[in-house]
């Protein structure tokens, strides 16, 4: 519980804004009620693929471990690299991108979760959906997609707890019910978020969303959260989860402090569609110790996030042949997309000083009401998204020609010579300018009421234009992955969030007059940060594009690899991304039920071979 106020990620929020009155449609409206948070199309599911057998972890992992253990005729094994359970060892690894040029030669600090549940379990627990345009505009890369039932679902009737939060109606209509999770509004509000509500946010020409939940979400709002202040372990969405997967199954074994070093692959059988097969994961506590293997008997699921997923498909031989060569490895497959089209919300705080009580007040006070779940509930809760006319005072079609002609005369970011990859993001560039610039949102605020006697609201970047990437630099898997997202790369997203920070000197009238050289001079040299929420580096995109899943979630070129996590997003939500890996999740899982792929018999690992490994041990597989 402590945690939330602890939380790193709190970012905060204060909401919103102005126009978009997209009517969301029934199939929206059916998806957003799957799992509770899932809003994403049916993705086309093809007849290969399968079950089972080794998922490498988290968030998303979870969610799938739980879903696929529900067929008892298969067998699961996740293997986690964090521990089990959160007791005294941290659980998180922290990175560091390499310096960045546009940031004053900065490294961003890039915490990720290391614990079963994933980065769930540090952050700062807002459930913010995509809206409708967001998701349709994956649909349209894909260029295909079907409905899909709406099933499990839960929503908790409210009582008068949320009496005093009258300003920000939530919408119980978009929620669904009888589902394992439930997201909720906090018990209890915060004086400063009522002060800096609606009346703060009119000045700056942001209106109030009624229902941030149904497909559409610019304006100001109360997020949810996965804080249920009606549970005992009410802040911990990390157990929760995993109740999801108790009372323990048989066919389900979770192995914490396990390390996926790289898949196997079969070099003596390939798939009837010349794919190839992958018949182990080896794995390790830490890089002393002994490695395991285990075989696959039909699928290897990553679910090791932005970072996690691509670092093991490199491992593993599969990536871009330069960076595979570079370091001495075998290149079993070539796919120039893994690690690729990184992208990630960039944020930056304004704070001063504040007349009422904050959260952070309460909790300083140390009294028994900072301590009561009620309290405890709170998280920072008011949000606002905002378009690019408020942004640029309705000159947004000027700078959005503007942006589309930087493509036009040459301006790419991309740090890949690969022509996929290339064709790639201009396919994302385009349709970002095109169908996101005038549809979505660009900025998110965030109200920050966490510190004693401030307040602070950040202006995040939503879709950003710079790509940056992901790769090893080692052979040794417990070695960190190079991150270099190319913050500001691409000069559009500065002006972007810019024009985010002099939104945000409106609402809190906070910054006094500044320039447009003093922002960004405060930019670089310390206000932009990362908002926790990188994606893409294993892009759902066409092979032709770069990407490194289809539609399926399966790698291509592989028979029986799929990645199913937040690193699969083709380009950024404007919306934190937990809510929407939940969904993908559950998405994911049925198109793992419904394949069939089984390893054959003469592609299985060769227990023998792994025999003579001596020390090395063999698990069966599963
Ligand atoms: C500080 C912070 C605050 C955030 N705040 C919010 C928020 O308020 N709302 C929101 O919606 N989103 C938030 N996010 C983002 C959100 O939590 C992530 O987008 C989401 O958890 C991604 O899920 P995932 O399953 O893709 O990956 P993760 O949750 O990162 O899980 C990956 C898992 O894979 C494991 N793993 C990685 N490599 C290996 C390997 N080789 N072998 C075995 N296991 C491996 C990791 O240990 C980890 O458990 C925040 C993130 C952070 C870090």
């Amino acid at each position: 519980m402590r945690s939330i106020l602890r939380s790193v990620g709190f970012i905060t929020i204060a909401t919103t804004l102005a126009t978009v009155s997209a009517t969301p449609s029934p199939l929206h409206l059916e998806l957003a009620a799957r799992y509770e948070e899932n809003i994403f199309p049916r993705l086309p599911t093809s007849s290969t693929s399968t079950t089972i057998s080794s998922l490498g972890v988290v968030l998303a992992g979870l969610v799938l471990a739980s879903r696929l253990s529900e067929d008892s005729s298969r067998r699961v094994l996740v293997l986690e690299a964090g521990l089990q359970r959160r007791c005294d060892a941290p659980a998180g690894a922290y990175y560091e991108s390499i310096k960045q040029p546009m940031l004053n030669n900065r490294g961003i600090y890039w915490p990720r979760g290391k614990i079963l549940g994933g980065s769930t379990a540090m952050n700062a627990m807002y459930l913010v959906r995509p809206s409708q345009i967001d998701v349709d505009s994956w649909q349209s890369l894909l260029e295909s997609a079907q409905g899909h039932r709406q099933e499990r679902e839960l929503h908790r009737p409210r009582g008068g707890a949320m009496g005093n939060r009258g300003r920000f109606p939530y919408d119980a209509a978009n929620h669904g019910s009888g589902g394992p999770y439930e997201p909720e509004l906090p018990a209890r509000s915060c004086s400063a978020s009522s002060a800096i509500g609606p009346s703060a946010l009119a000045t700056a020409g942001i209106s109030t969303l009624q229902n941030p939940n149904g497909g559409v979400t610019m304006g100001g709002f109360i997020s949810p959260s996965s804080i249920n202040p009606y549970e005992q372990d009410a802040f911990l969405l990390a157990p929760r989860i995993y109740r999801l997967v108790c009372p323990p199954r048989s066919n389900l074994h979770i192995l914490p402090e396990a390390t996926v070093t790289k898949i196997g692959f079969t070099d003596k059988l390939r798939s009837s569609t010349n794919e190839i097969i992958a018949h182990s994961v080896e794995f390790a506590k830490d890089s002393a110790s002994t490695r395991y293997v285990v075989g696959v008997n039909r699928e290897v699921i990553l679910a090791g996030g932005p970072l996690g997923s691509p670092k093991i498909l490199m491992h593993s031989g599969v990536g871009p042949t330069d960076v595979l060569q570079q370091i001495g490895l075998d290149v079993v497959y070539e796919l120039p997309g893994v690690g690729q089209h990184l992208q990630d919300h960039l944020t930056a705080g304004v704070a001063w000083e504040s007349r009422v009580e904050t959260a952070g007040d309460v909790r300083a006070s140390n009294s028994d009401f900072s301590k009561s779940s009620e309290f405890l509930s709170f998280i920072n809760d008011a949000v606002a998204f905002v378009n690019a006319s408020l942004l640029f005072n309705g000159n947004d079609a000027v700078y959005g020609t503007e942006i589309a002609n930087m493509l036009a005369n040459g301006t790419t970011t991309v740090p890949s010579t690969s022509p996929e990859v290339i064709e790639g993001y201009k396919a994302v560039y385009n349709l970002t300018v095109q169908k996101l610039w005038p549809g979505s949102a660009q900025i998110e605020m965030l109200m920050s009421v966490i510190s004693p006697g401030s307040i602070s609201i950040q202006s995040a970047l939503q879709h950003p234009y710079s790509r940056g990437r992901v790769y090893i630099n080692s052979t040794n898997p417990f070695d960190p992955i190079v991150i270099d997202p190319q913050y500001f790369s691409h000069p559009a997203d500065r002006t972007i969030m810019r024009q985010g920070v002099k939104l945000v000197r409106l609402v809190g009238a906070a910054l006094g007059d500044r320039t447009d050289d003093q922002i960004d001079a405060w930019l670089t040299n310390s206000g932009a940060n990362t908002q926790y929420h990188p994606a893409s580096a294993c892009a759902m995109l066409p092979r032709k594009w770069g990407g490194v899943v289809d539609s399926d979630l399966k790698v291509y070129g592989l028979a029986n690899v799929r990645v199913i996590d937040s690193s699969v997003y083709p380009f950024e939500f404007a919306a934190h991304l937990a809510s929407a890996t939940y969904g993908l999740a559950e998405i994911g899982s049925g198109i793992v039920k419904e394949s069939t792929f089984e390893v054959p018999s003469g592609a299985k690992v060769d227990e023998k071979e792994l025999g003579r490994q001596g020390k090395n041990g063999l698990l069966a597989g599963v």
